[in-house]
């Protein structure tokens, strides 16, 4: 079971912003989508998730567990996302439990009211809230951009969806609300999601994911296991990329012997 999207094209206007990306994301798997910043994660990402402003024109191929899925789709089921921007994810007039219960219920996370914000509050006391009460009864403008992003990120984990596409999730975070974030990340994918993780943070991505594609300049350049793309990869972006997290992680093992 996997997501499969083939020679992705994406422009703007007469810009070719995005030119024949192919990458696959598989159940149970993370893959990271690295590269400079405006070599096209972001819209990749978009175009996965079915989020493409309306003036990009989109061409490619996309499979969802098999199944041939309209690139331009915006109602896309199975594929759940987490977008850079919190503030535009949430409505701004409806306090968090409402954005967070219906949600629950619907992908049958929790069968009643009461269980929806019991299972709300645990979901939200594992990336760091510690009055996660008093969060449900907020509206998005009282809580910090951080927290805002937590409660995205819970939001879209509560999908239980098949997919998540996450465009840097992290970035907002401090260190140990980035980690618990990995942490229910992990726990998504060992239930079965597939997780494409977009980031400039190498190392959190190479002790999460299994591989990584990266990109630059709208083409995919390099793709591989982190081993694989520090030591042998073709573009030095992708070695540049990746040597750090690599170095990071062998010394990290040599620690622990
Ligand atoms: N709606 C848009 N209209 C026109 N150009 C766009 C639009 N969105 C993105 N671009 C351009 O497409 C290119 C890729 O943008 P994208 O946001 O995908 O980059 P990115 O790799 O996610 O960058 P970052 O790491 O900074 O978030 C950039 O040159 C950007 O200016």
């Amino acid at each position: 079971m996997s997501l499969v999207v083939k020679d992705l094209s994406i422009r703007v206007g007469s810009q070719h912003l995005v030119r024949g990306v192919s990458l696959s994301i598989d159940r149970g798997d993370v893959v990271a989508l690295l590269g400079p910043s405006g070599s096209g994660k972001s819209l990749t990402a978009a175009s996965l998730s079915g989020s493409l402003p309306g003036s990009a024109m989109v061409r490619g191929h996309l499979e969802v567990d098999g199944q041939a899925t309209p690139l331009g789709d915006r109602t896309r089921a199975g594929i759940a996302a987490i977008r850079q921007d919190s503030l535009t994810s949430l409505h701004p007039l409806v306090r968090i439990d409402r954005q967070l219960v219906p949600v629950l219920l619907r992908s049958g996370e929790a069968s009643t009211r009461a269980g929806a914000l019991a299972r709300a509050e645990l979901m939200l006391e594992e990336v760091g809230f510690a009055a996660p009460t008093q969060v449900l009864r907020s509206f998005p403008m009282e809580l910090s951009g951080g927290q805002r992003q937590r409660i995205c990120i819970v939001q879209a984990l509560a999908c239980r969806a098949s997919y998540l596409i996450a465009d840097e999730p992290t970035t907002a975070l401090d260190g140990v609300s980035q980690q618990l974030v990995l942490s229910a990340f992990r726990t998504a994918a060992e239930a079965g999601a597939g997780i494409l993780l977009i980031t400039h943070d190498v190392v959190a991505a190479s002790s999460l994911c299994s591989r990584a594609v990266i990109l630059d300049a709208g083409s995919v350049v390099d793709q591989g296991s982190f081993s694989h793309l520090a030591s042998r990869a073709a573009h030095p972006i992708a070695r540049s990329l990746t040597w750090a997290a690599h170095q990071t992680t062998t010394q990290d093992k040599h620690t622990a012997a």
